[in-house]
């Protein structure tokens, strides 16, 4: 998706003018170096607001399209997300706008989410998720490393993507298959309209009521993949199903209806580690740099603090899924996310959208798996493999 355009002669990099959405962590330190940095909202932002701008650096909330930009005098656009449906591509083409966004920053972030998710669903209905079959649809950054953590942690595991050649030690598989074979489904597609496969609403009435008995169905990619309203009126129907929604069709507006029938609902933070917010701030930052032919001075490491838990022992009685669980828990407790969602369920539908907001710009720190090293030198080697399998740093002697 990267598409850096060449830089123009005219753009001298000290005297930029750089726009960026308040939200993202550490813009200013990381962008300072080349110009000044001004920050502002980035669900309102305007074309008032790029007045005199020549880079904009952009979240998933700002439509950057043709009206926004036709007028401006921007000479390069980063969006610190994977996802890239919120910027109308052909508008900055034509007008040679340089482009970055930050593929696969948060993938790592997105696979903890889905592997927290079935953690805590797996306990509440009794069952081991090395047990059950999950498909993936849209083998990606996310979808691929989901795909091997989970060959990792020895779950069957069949991906869906009409985009990807067959290769070997990957089942790829049609989505009928899929939806007729697996106990998991999880989505990670892109949001298209366009193109052979199209993914608004891949998954509406028919696809929803061909999921097996108690299907786990998990949405971190982006809310309209999912008919919200069919999934409404499926999930009315059918209480044998379990679902995990990040991401909610016409954010930020959620339904109160459905939020109330998922199993667990999260305000799209799924990547949302620290660590992958600074690796898209860093990525956008790094694609500028080339765009205008200069070094990048602000790395990763300067940028990433340490985490708040650093070090955890487990003795000899653990077994593997309970070690597995107290580390995930540990770093990351998707139930605390659920919990603060479900306030929205109290609230009007305006204060239902400024709460939504709220809850993503004051996200409390998130660290990734790896951050945490485990000494698990006195637990036996299952504990040991099933922790290293999850990308935990484990101490195994
Ligand atoms: N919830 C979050 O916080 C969060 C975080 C990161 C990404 N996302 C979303 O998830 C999406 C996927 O992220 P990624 O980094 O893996 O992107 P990616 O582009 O690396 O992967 C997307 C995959 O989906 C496949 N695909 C496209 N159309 C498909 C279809 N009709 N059926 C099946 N597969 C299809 C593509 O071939 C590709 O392999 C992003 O576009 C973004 O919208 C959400
Ligand atoms: O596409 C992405 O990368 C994710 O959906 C990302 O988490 C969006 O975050 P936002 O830009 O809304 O902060």
């Amino acid at each position: 998706m990267k598409s850096d355009a060449s830089r123009p002669s005219s753009l001298e990099p000290r005297a930029l003018k750089i726009v960026a959405d308040e939200n993202i962590p550490l813009v200013r330190e990381c962008f300072a170096g080349l110009g000044d940095v001004v920050t502002l909202p980035g669900r309102s932002l305007t074309a008032d607001d790029l007045a005199g701008a020549d880079v904009l650096v952009a979240r998933s909330v700002t439509k950057v399209n043709k009206e926004l930009i036709q007028n401006s005098s921007l000479k390069f656009v980063g969006t610190c997300t994977a996802g890239c449906d919120h910027i109308e591509l052909p508008a900055l083409k034509e007008q040679g706008v340089g482009f970055s966004n930050a593929p696969g920053c948060n993938a790592r972030s997105v696979v903890e989410y889905v592997l927290c998710a079935l953690d805590i669903l797996a306990e509440r209905d009794g069952y081991c998720i090395t047990g059950r079959t999950v498909g993936i649809v849209g083998k990606g950054q996310v979808g691929g490393r989901l795909y091997r953590a989970l060959q990792a942690l020895g779950v069957r595991v069949m991906a869906n993507d009409p985009l990807l050649e067959a290769e070997a030690g990957v089942e790829l598989v049609e989505l009928d298959e899929l939806l007729e074979r697996c106990d998991v489904i999880a989505l990670h597609t892109p949001l298209t309209t366009s193109g052979d496969y199209p993914t608004y609403h891949l998954f509406g009435e028919q696809q929803l009521l061909a999921m097996k008995h108690g299907t786990v169905l998990i949405n971190a990619g982006r809310g309209a993949v999912v008919d919200n309203r069919a999934l409404l009126n499926v999930l009315k129907a059918r209480d044998d199903l379990s679902v995990v929604l990040d991401v909610w069709e016409h954010e930020p507006e959620v339904d109160p209806e459905l939020l109330e029938l998922v199993d667990i609902g999260t305000p799209h933070i799924a990547g949302y580690s620290l660590d992958a917010k600074v690796t898209g701030t860093v990525m956008v930052y790094q694609a500028l740099c080339r765009f205008l032919g200069l070094p990048a001075r602000t790395s990763q490491q300067d940028l990433t603090p340490l985490p708040p838990l650093m070090k955890l022992d487990f003795t000899g009685t653990v077994d593997a899924d309970q070690a597995a669980s107290v580390a995930m828990r540990a770093t990351y407790d998707i139930r605390r996310d659920d919990a603060l969602m479900r306030r929205l369920l109290k609230m009007e539908p305006e204060a239902r959208k400024l709460a939504f907001d709220f809850m993503r710009k004051n996200y409390s720190e998130r660290r990734e798996f790896s951050t945490l090293k485990i000494d698990a030198s006195r637990s036996s080697q299952e504990v040991q493999q099933r922790l290293q399998a999850l990308g935990f740093d484990v101490l195994d002697e």
